[in-house]
């Protein structure tokens, strides 16, 4: 344990972001200690990303061997599941933080291990084994301590023991019947997995699958959850729950109609990891989401900086996107902007200058790793045309009528969509379902964040034979 008391920076919360911010500011030559209450690498090294995706790509090498003909006939087994959780535990490090704690000291970046709570301006207190020790930052305090499962007020969830994300991707065994509340990404996902693992799985989809993807999109997932035998019950909502002394989850519909399970995983979205961590002291609810400006301060009552603008918030916490790539891309923001305050350099706080998350607004990623893939970047043409006011035009193209992808897959079956803003003539939003579409995602994205005119996209030509020849598709369909 670090005896220093003093660093110009303190992180809250040792989590991709966390570390990413402490890592940034150590290179920009400022000291940093960072607080951890739990494993070093936060939820999405150990509960969340990496995790989940061990759990599901076994499954998808297996149905894309199976969907071309000459690899099919090797296949003569099923998925071995044992040998997939196996894998997942190696993926989550054996929930076991001694390698990213190793990284810590080689980053130069102190750890002090406990609860971490602001007591005042720049001042942290650190709980943990018996010992309270209290760090002072000489610039600035970031809170990057992330968020958990939200279970909602459902009578009986509580008390049922509800699995949360966390228990379904540490499971050490599959359950026989899961039913699952929500149908967002994490649903989605863990639905694809458990179901691939032989489990009956039911999803509650009160408000439809995937809800805040295009909907041909969520139309898709469903279409092949259901296929893949899930039971997608669009429009279900719990009103009850209750496990009886057998163990078995009885779930009540709104409808009156009852499921079955013997595990319910509740998936109904995230709250911020805000309630104990001092925001009283500065002027701040606790348990509330944290509002930050594009340099990532934190933002009090009136809109203004707290303080002398000290505070930060980077990550799922500031909600502004729950997703480690985009927190990364806020911590590589927010480091950069301390040290060039502390330094008295200027600020480069500008749409899409060095210390500002500019692309957080409008130019996010995101894979969903269901079967089928979703990969979108940007804005749906309803969040565009509505929420943005943006006068779009919409171009779709069957994605499975690319030469490309007739040879990546037998019976390939996808879709692809440009949302182009008719008066700047740029992409903003893209959106591609289809197998193994992950990859193609990043061309999208440097498409929409340069805003790349659309006449000069004609000369970026994909190559023959690949899916990427969608794009020129699209850009047919757009017409020049
Ligand atoms: C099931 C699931 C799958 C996901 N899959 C993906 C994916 O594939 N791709 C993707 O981009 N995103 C994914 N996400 C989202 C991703 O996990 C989060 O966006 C990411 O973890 C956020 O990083 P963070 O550092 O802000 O927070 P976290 O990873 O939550 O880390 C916060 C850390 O702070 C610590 N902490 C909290 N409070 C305190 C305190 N008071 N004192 C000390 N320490 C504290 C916590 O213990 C934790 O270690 C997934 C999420 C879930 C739930
Ligand atoms: N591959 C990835 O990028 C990935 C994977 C998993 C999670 N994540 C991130 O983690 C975050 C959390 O995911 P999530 O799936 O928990 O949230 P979400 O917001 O994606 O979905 C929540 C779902 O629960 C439903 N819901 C909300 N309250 C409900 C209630 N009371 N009863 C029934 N249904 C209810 C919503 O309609 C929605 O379908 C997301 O923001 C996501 O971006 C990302």
């Amino acid at each position: 344990m670090d005896t220093t008391t003093t660093y110009d920076v303190i992180v809250i919360g040792a989590g991709p972001v966390g570390e990413n911010v402490a890592d940034r500011v150590v290179q920009g030559g400022l000291t940093a200690a960072i607080v951890e209450r739990e494993l070093v690498g936060g939820e999405c090294s150990y509960w969340a990303c990496m995790p989940t995706k061990a759990l599901l790509r076994s499954a998808a090498a297996l149905r894309a061997a199976r969907q071309v003909p000459g690899a099919r006939e090797a296949v003569t087994g099923d998925l071995d599941v044992a040998a997939v959780l196996r894998r997942r535990d190696s993926f989550a490090s054996n929930w076991q933080d001694d390698g990213q704690v190793a990284w810590l000291g080689q980053a130069g970046i102190a750890l002090h291990r406990g609860q971490g709570r602001i007591t005042g301006e720049k001042t942290v207190e650190v709980r943990g084994d018996g010992t309270v020790t209290t760090l002072t930052a000489r610039h600035a305090v970031v809170v990057a301590t992330g968020s958990g499962a939200l279970v909602p007020d459902i009578p009986g969830l509580r008390e049922s023991s509800p699995w949360t994300s966390r228990e379904a991707v540490a499971a050490s065994a599959v359950p026989g019947r899961l039913a699952i509340i929500g149908a967002g990404v994490v649903a989605s996902e863990l639905a694809t997995a458990f179901a691939a693992f032989g489990s009956s799985v039911t999803v509650l989809a009160r408000d439809g699958v995937l809800p805040h993807a295009e909907p041909f999109a969520g139309e898709r997932v469903a279409e092949a959850l259901r296929e893949a035998g899930v039971s997608v019950r669009i429009g279900a909502e719990t009103a009850s729950v209750k496990r009886d002394g057998d163990g078995k989850v009885h779930l009540t519909l709104t409808d009156g109609e009852q499921v079955e399970a013997d595990e319910v995983l509740v998936a109904t979205g995230r709250v911020p990891n805000t309630q104990d961590i001092g925001l009283d002291t500065v002027g701040l609810t606790p348990g509330s989401w944290l509002t930050v400006d594009d340099t990532l301060r934190v933002l009090g009552a009136g809109g203004t900086p707290v303080g002398d603008g000290w505070l930060y918030a980077a990550g799922d916490v500031n909600r502004r996107v729950l997703l480690t790539h985009q927190g990364k891309y806020q911590a590589r923001a927010v480091g950069d902007a301390i040290v060039a305050r502390a330094k008295g350099e200027r600020v480069e706080d500008g749409r899409w200058g060095r210390h500002a998350a500019t692309a957080d607004a409008r130019a996010v990623p995101q894979v969903i790793f269901t079967e089928p893939e979703i990969a979108s970047v940007g804005l749906t043409a309803a969040a565009a045309a509505e929420a943005a006011g943006i006068r779009t035009r919409v171009i779709d193209y069957d994605l499975g009528a690319v030469a490309g992808s007739a040879l990546h897959a037998e019976g390939f079956k996808g879709q692809a969509r440009m949302v182009v803003d008719e008066d700047r003539k740029v992409i903003v939003g893209f959106t591609l379902v289809g197998p193994d579409v992950a990859e193609l995602l990043h061309a999208a994205t440097i498409a929409i964040v340069g805003e790349v005119p659309l006449d000069r996209l004609w000369h970026a030509i994909p190559s023959y034979p690949t899916v990427s020849e969608v794009w020129l598709r699209l850009l047919e369909a757009y017409g020049r």
